[in-house]
């Protein structure tokens, strides 16, 4: 649905995209985590169109990409970028804004007051924006993209200032919205709460995706032991790890489980029973932990 050919682009001498290459379909939640200024935000301008990649382009449907008019204007009513707080108007309803929203895309007009009823946005969305809070104001750009319903959505920071419960309201929504089909890429720090939501959740390292992070298909283990830098050194002279272990953040070892034969491990159940004075993890990588893997030493972005 979503073809992204080796896009390249550059701030004078500052390679922010590098060839990067990538595809999507409907129905994905594709996750972004990365640091400030590692070019999420680049990305989601290039697939918008409102920045023209030195090299590379996007293709939409296999067929649509931004050479002409005509191509430009069939992309543009599939595709819609989750709203900014600061382009709300103050003076305007949530409710005029969701229905703006609905009327320039063609979306959902008739399901509106079931938009606001699903976001919890009845006892506030008549009033206007002036008054709400940062998550209200939140919610309502959800619900404006949520009008919309166009079959591409680029999100960023859509958790910005919400609340425990209302993360885990828009987690619910986003499901739901995968499985009537939408293709959402989505950028955000809240790590943990990516793999509740995320079918794929990238990490942009160099302008490059360094690692993609499959998190339907996550069942290989790991056992897992915190180990400083001279116990880790320590601990594989003294044994034999395999190879494609992680250590990560210079303090948790990660060493493959569910891939070894039964006996070997239970030699390392043993081994770490031993270090870990009793305690046992074994349990898969999760996108936090790939994160502190990428971007433990973050020295190299420049901003
Ligand atoms: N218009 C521009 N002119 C010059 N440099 C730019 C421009 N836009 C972005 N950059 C640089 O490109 C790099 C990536 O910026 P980008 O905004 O894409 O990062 P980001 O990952 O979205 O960051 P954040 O999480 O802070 O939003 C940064 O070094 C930034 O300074």
């Amino acid at each position: 649905m979503l073809k992204l050919k080796n896009i390249s682009v550059a701030f004078k001498d500052n390679k922010v995209l590098d060839q990067l290459d990538f595809s999507a379909t409907e129905g994905e939640v594709i996750g972004i985590a990365a640091p400030n200024g590692t070019g999420k935000t680049t990305m989601f301008n290039v697939i918008s169109n409102y920045l023209k990649p030195d090299e590379g382009k996007v293709v939409f449907q296999g067929q649509y990409e931004y050479k002409s008019e005509k191509d430009q204007v069939k992309i543009y009513q599939g595709l819609t970028n989750l709203p900014n707080q600061d382009d709300l108007f103050e003076d305007l309803s949530g409710v005029d804004h969701i229905k703006l929203f609905a009327n320039m895309w063609n979306g959902k007009k008739k399901g509106i007051q079931s938009i606001i009823d699903e976001l919890n946005m009845d006892h506030y969305v008549r009033n206007k924006v002036k008054t709400y809070s940062l998550g209200m104001r939140q919610r309502l750009c959800f619900a404006m993209m949520r009008a919309a319903d166009s079959s591409v959505m680029l999100m960023d920071e859509v958790m910005n200032g919400l609340d425990i419960s209302n993360v885990s309201l828009i987690s619910d929504k986003l499901i739901e919205m995968k499985h009537e089909g939408k293709l959402m890429f989505v950028a955000s720090h809240l790590l943990e709460n990516l793999d509740i939501y995320a079918d794929r959740v990238l990490f942009l390292r160099g302008g490059k995706i360094v690692h993609e992070h499959d998190v339907n298909n996550n069942d290989e283990t790991f056992i897992k032991l915190e180990l400083n830098p001279t116990e880790y050194e320590n601990f594989i002279q003294k044994h034999d790890v395999p190879e494609n272990h992680h250590y990560i953040s210079k303090r948790l070892l990660c060493i493959p489980f569910s891939t070894l034969p039964s006996p070997d491990q239970m030699e390392w159940i043993e081994i770490a029973l031993e270090y870990n004075h009793d305690e046992l993890d074994i349990s898969t990588l999760g996108t936090l932990e790939f994160y502190e893997k990428y971007y433990h030493d973050i020295s190299y972005i420049r901003n």
